[in-house]
């Protein structure tokens, strides 16, 4: 049995696998990770494995108080995973857009894909029919574009995730919702569409803290997977970082 944990720049997801089969789903801050990860471990006593992707400020050491109950494997460049990598910094990609890559090609071999995660950030990863990762591009996320007129501004407040009413906001509430909301939901159908003008078919995956929100306002068709990175450990680890 897996736990596997994801460590992005907001929250720490955590689910268990049993082959792949998502048994449970956890999201914490890292400010109680150890409590919650004692906690799962105590409630799924079968877990001898931990695997970590982090981008976020929690390191391999942070980990070592649990590898005298379960076997760590802190997932790093080092690793191998299934693509080959055509980024000119491989070393500087983030671990989490790997993990994702090699879960859109475990899990939808021999076409395009291309994996949109909206958290902290909005990622965009691109891996051809055969299996050359090319990259992709990183935006500000929702919240991080909310932040930031806030905290660049003199006047703008800071609000919560909204549903802008309109493309015109007629307000300043309503503007920013439009802005931040309509202008993400732009950004993606538009790199939707560019991608469309050099590859005619490819697999979608949207995942990440907004994927839901975002799937249902965009003009494309797109099934959310909130999950997919979880998912994605885990068939990373089947596949190879079990003997890595
Ligand atoms: N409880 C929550 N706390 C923080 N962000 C949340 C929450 N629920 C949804 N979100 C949304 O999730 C996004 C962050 O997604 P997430 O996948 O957790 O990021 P990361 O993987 O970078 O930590 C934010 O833009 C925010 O709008
Ligand atoms: C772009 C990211 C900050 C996204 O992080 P997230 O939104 O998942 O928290 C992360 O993938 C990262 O630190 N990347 C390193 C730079 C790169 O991928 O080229
Ligand atoms: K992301």
């Amino acid at each position: 049995m897996l736990l596997a944990i994801d460590v992005g720049n907001t929250r720490i997801k955590g689910a268990v696998f049993e082959n792949n089969t998502l048994l449970g789903h956890f999201v914490f801050l890292k400010k109680d990770f150890k409590k919650n990860i004692e906690n799962i471990l105590k409630e799924f006593p079968k877990v001898a494995d931990l695997a970590v992707a982090s981008v976020g400020d929690l390191e391999k050491n942070d980990f070592s108080s649990f590898d005298e109950r379960v076997k760590i494997h802190f997932i790093s460049h080092e690793n191998h995973f299934p693509f080959t990598n055509l980024y000119e910094t491989p070393k500087t990609l983030g671990i989490d857009r790997m993990v994702l890559a090699s879960g859109a090609v475990l899990q939808f071999p021999k076409q395009h894909r291309l994996i949109i995660d909206a958290g902290t950030c909005i990622t965009y990863d691109f891996v051809d029919q055969e299996d050359n990762y090319l990259g992709g591009a990183i935006s500000p996320g929702l919240r991080l574009r909310y932040e930031a007129l806030h905290n660049f501004t003199a006047k703008l407040p800071l609000l919560e995730l909204g549903s802008p009413k309109n493309i015109i906001g007629n307000s300043t509430s309503e503007s920013i919702h439009s802005g931040v909301v309509n202008g993400a939901v732009n950004e993606i159908d538009g790199f939707i569409n560019d991608y469309k003008q050099y590859y005619s078919k490819f697999t979608i995956i949207l995942t990440g803290g907004d994927a839901v929100f975002l799937a249902k306002r965009l003009k494309n068709t797109i099934f959310a997977n909130s999950n997919f990175l979880l998912e994605s450990l885990s068939h990373l680890f089947q596949y190879k970082i079990k003997n890595d």
